[in-house]
C-alpha cells in the first residue's frame, strides 16, 4: 500500500488523483491532502476520502475547515508552510504527488525530494525556477521523480529504461535519440485573427480545445508559455541540448509527444486527453493500472496533424525558448512575470496580449546576478513579481 501526499488536492491534477486512486483503493492510501484556500472543497474531500491530515496553507483556511468538519471525522488539520514540509517528508509517506499551482509549489515540492520520497511532478514552474538545484537534490537523496505532465511522461513512455532510470542525467545521444518532438495543441486561438487577439477574455483564454486544466494552465496554452515551460522543464528532466529540442503544434493532443531516434524510427505515446493516463502511469510505474480512462478509439480520432509553431502568434513561446538557452536567471524571471502577469489577465487587469510584453519587459530589465542556492532563486522571484506589478499599475 503506497501512503500519498496530494499537493494541490482541491484542484484539477488533485482531482484527477483522487479518482485514479479511487479505482486503485487495494494499491493507495490518502495520508494527507493539502491546498491553500478552498475551504468547501476540501471540506468535501475530507468527507468523502478520510485522509489522516487535512493541510490548509492559509491559517484562516484551517481555521474554518476545523470549524466546519465534524468533530468525529478523524481527520486532523494542520497549516503552515514549515509544517508542510515536514509533512511531505514525514516517515509516513511514500509518495507526494506534486500539483500545487505555480512558484508556489517550489519549496514543498523540493521538501519532498530531498526527503527521498517518490516524486510525481505535475508542478513544471518548480523545476523551471529551480533547473540544476532540483537535479541535484534528486542525485543527493536518491528520489524518484517521474513526469506527470502530459508530454513529459510520454517522452519518458517513449525512452529506454536506461534513461528512465537517470533522470536529469541521461545521455540521450548515446541512447541515439536525435530529437525529442514536444508536442502542443496549439490552444483556443490557434486560427484566431490575429487582430483578434487583444481582445481575447479570460473565459475565451480559459476554453481549452482538449484538455479541462486549472486557469493559470489554460491561459499558458493559450499563449503557448506552457508549451515554452514545457520546453524548460524537458531541458531539465532529459538532459537536452537545444538542438534535441523541437516543438510541434498538434491541434487534436492526440499524441502527446515523440521520441525520434538516429535509426529513423519515432516512438511517440498517444491516449485520449485525460491526465488520469499520465497518472495512473507515474503512481504504477513500472506496473501498470486501471485509470478509468476510455481506450482511445481511431475511427473516431480519424485525422492527425502537424503544424511549425508560429512565433509572431505566440510570442511567449520564443521568449520562453531564448531563456532556456540564456540560463537559469532568465527562466526564473520569465516564470514570475507570467505568473503576475496572468494572474492580472484573468482579473481583467491585463489585455492577453500584453501578458508577453510584460514577460519580454522583464526579462530586459530586470537585473540577473548568479543563482547559487535556493535564497537566491526566491529572491529573483520577488524582485521580478514586484517589478512586473509595477509595470501593470503603469498600464
Ligand atoms: N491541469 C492539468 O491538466 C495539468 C496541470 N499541470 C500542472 O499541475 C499544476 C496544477 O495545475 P492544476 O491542477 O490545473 O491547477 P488548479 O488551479 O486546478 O489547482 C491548483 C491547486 O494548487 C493549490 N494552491 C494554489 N496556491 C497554493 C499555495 N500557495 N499553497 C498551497 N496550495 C496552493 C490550490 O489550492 P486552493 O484550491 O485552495 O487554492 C489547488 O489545489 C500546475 O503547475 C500545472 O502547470 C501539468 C499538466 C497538466
Ligand atoms: C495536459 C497537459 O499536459 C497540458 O500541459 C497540456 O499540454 C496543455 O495543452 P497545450 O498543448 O495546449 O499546452
Ligand atoms: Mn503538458
Amino acid at each position: 500500500m503506497q501512503k500519498m501526499v496530494i499537493l494541490g488536492a482541491t484542484g484539477s491534477i488533485g482531482a484527477s488523483t483522487l479518482s485514479v486512486i479511487g479505482n486503485n483503493p487495494e494499491a493507495y492510501c490518502i495520508y494527507a491532502l493539502v491546498a491553500n484556500t478552498n475551504v468547501d472543497k476540501m471540506l468535501a474531500l475530507c468527507i468523502e476520502h478520510k485522509p489522516s491530515i487535512a493541510h490548509m496553507v492559509d491559517a484562516d483556511a484551517a481555521m474554518l475547515l476545523r470549524q466546519r468538519l465534524p468533530v468525529n471525522s478523524g481527520v486532523e488539520i494542520t497549516t503552515g508552510a514549515a509544517e508542510l514540509d515536514d509533512l511531505v517528508s514525514s516517515a509516513c509517506v511514500d509518495t507526494v504527488m506534486a500539483a500545487i499551482v505555480g512558484a508556489a509549489g517550489l519549496l514543498p515540492t523540493l521538501a519532498a525530494v530531498k526527503a527521498g520520497k517518490r516524486v510525481l511532478l505535475a508542478n513544471k514552474e518548480s523545476l523551471v525556477m529551480s533547473g540544476s538545484l532540483f537535479i541535484d537534490a534528486m542525485k543527493a537523496s536518491g528520489s524518484q521523480v517521474l513526469p506527470v505532465d502530459s508530454e513529459h511522461n510520454a517522452i519518458f513512455q517513449s525512452l529506454p529504461e536506461s534513461i528512465q532510470k537517470n533522470i536529469g542525467y541521461c545521455d540521450l545521444e548515446g541512447a541515439g535519440v536525435s530529437h525529442i518532438l514536444l508536442t502542443g495543441s496549439g490552444g483556443p486561438f490557434l486560427t484566431s485573427p490575429l487582430d483578434s487577439l487583444s481582445t481575447m477574455t479570460p473565459a475565451q483564454a480559459c476554453k481549452h480545445p482538449n484538455w479541462s486544466m486549472g486557469r493559470k494552465i489554460s491561459v499558458d496554452s493559450a499563449t503557448m508559455m506552457n508549451k515554452g515551460l514545457e520546453y524548460i522543464e524537458a531541458r531539465w528532466l532529459f538532459n537536452t541540448t537545444p538542438d534535441q529540442l523541437k516543438v510541434v503544434i498538434h491541434p487534436q493532443s492526440v499524441i502527446h509527444s515523440m521520441v525520434q531516434y538516429r535509426d529513423g524510427s519515432v516512438l511517440a505515446q498517444l491516449g485520449n486527453p485525460d491526465m488520469r493516463t499520465p497518472i495512473a502511469h507515474c503512481m504504477s510505474y513500472p506496473e501498470r493500472i486501471n485509470s478509468g480512462v476510455e481506450p482511445l478509439d481511431f475511427f473516431k480520432v480519424g485525422q492527425l496533424s502537424f503544424l511549425e509553431p508560429d512565433f509572431e502568434r505566440f510570442p511567449c513561446l520564443s521568449l520562453a525558448i531564448e531563456a532556456c538557452k540564456q540560463g537559469q536567471e532568465a527562466t526564473t524571471v520569465l516564470n514570475a512575470a507570467n505568473e503576475i502577469s496572468v494572474a492580472a489577465f484573468l482579473e481583467n487587469k491585463l489585455k492577453f496580449t500584453d501578458i508577453a510584453k510584460i514577460n519580454e519587459t522583464c526579462l530586459n530589465k530586470v537585473s540577473m546576478s548568479s543563482l547559487t542556492s535556493l535564497d537566491d532563486i526566491i529572491a529573483l522571484d520577488t524582485q521580478t513579481r514586484r517589478f512586473a506589478l509595477e509595470l501593470i499599475a503603469k498600464i
